[in-house]
């Protein structure tokens, strides 16, 4: 299966940020993409003061994804967008799949919110406007069981064990609006691990460059195989990379170095 990692620069105006979506769509059905990825808030991601109206699963921005799966014959996973809450101060930060006949067939809520106070350099409390989700989301996409996380939820291997013990989970997607100061860090490794713990392809699309207000996104979305090895990763420009998911090699390195069926519990 060949993957679309589409990084984007999604800023206050969603008509905008809407467009850009759509453009890279195009051009990943173009490279003979089967599915692409899009990032974290790709519909906003701008001060809060002017933020538009969260929107349901039936909204426009999904009824938008839909109709390019459809127009585009792609599996696209919209990143994330901001979905109304269970009040009116918190919306959920969500994550919608769209089956190539634009049906939607999976939403994820993220878990973990990203609360962190670094000295001088980010200081970030998502959880007075975003509310957790509590459910993880395996989704079968083009017949390849994919597990669903967003951005911080990273940092949590328990998670992706889940997605991928449980869940059966081949491939996980990580759509992210990484900032500069953890990602330049911890970005890489933390996929590569998640790949090389889970046995997984990862796929994760991240945001790139400045965002209001003094929000800077770390981009490099990259591909990376079951083995770790990274496929594919962006320059640091709006635009898509493309891999190929060998799923023959996935099973081959689980049974060759059977790691997921050794664990002790
Ligand atoms: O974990 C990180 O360093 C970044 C997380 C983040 O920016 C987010 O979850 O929005």
């Amino acid at each position: 299966m060949r993957v679309a990692v589409c990084q984007v620069n999604s800023r206050a105006d969603r008509d905008e940020n809407l467009r850009v979506a759509r453009d890279q769509l195009e051009r990943a059905a173009a490279a003979g993409a089967e599915l692409a990825v899009l990032p974290e808030y790709v519909d906003y991601l701008g001060p809060g003061d002017t933020a538009p109206k969260p929107e349901g699963i039936d909204g426009e921005f999904a009824q938008f994804f839909a109709n390019a799966a459809r127009e585009l014959g792609l599996w696209v996973h919209a990143g994330s967008f901001h979905e109304s809450g269970p009040d009116a101060r918190r919306t959920y930060n969500t994550s919608l799949v769209f089956d190539p006949s634009g049906g939607l067939v999976a939403r994820y809520r993220k878990i973990h919110l990203y609360d962190v106070e670094i000295a001088d350099r980010v200081s970030y409390q998502e959880s007075r406007s975003v509310a957790p989700g509590d459910e993880t989301v395996v989704a079968e996409i083009a017949g390849v069981r994919t597990g669903l996380s967003i951005c911080y939820d990273l940092r949590f291997p328990e998670l992706y064990r889940r997605l991928a013990v449980e869940g059966e989970a081949r491939v996980l997607v990580v759509p992210a609006a990484f900032m500069m100061h953890t990602g330049r860090d911890h970005w890489e490794v933390l996929l590569r691990a998640r790949a090389i713990e889970n046995q997984c392809y990862v796929v994760a699309a991240g945001q790139i460059g400045d965002h209001d207000p003094g929000r800077t996104c770390f981009g490099r979305s990259m591909v990376v195989d079951p083995w770790g090895t990274v496929l594919a990763q962006a320059p640091d420009t709006v635009g898509i990379v493309t891999a190929e998911l060998d799923l023959d090699r996935l099973d081959k390195i689980r049974t060759e170095l059977p790691s997921l069926a050794n664990r002790r519990l």
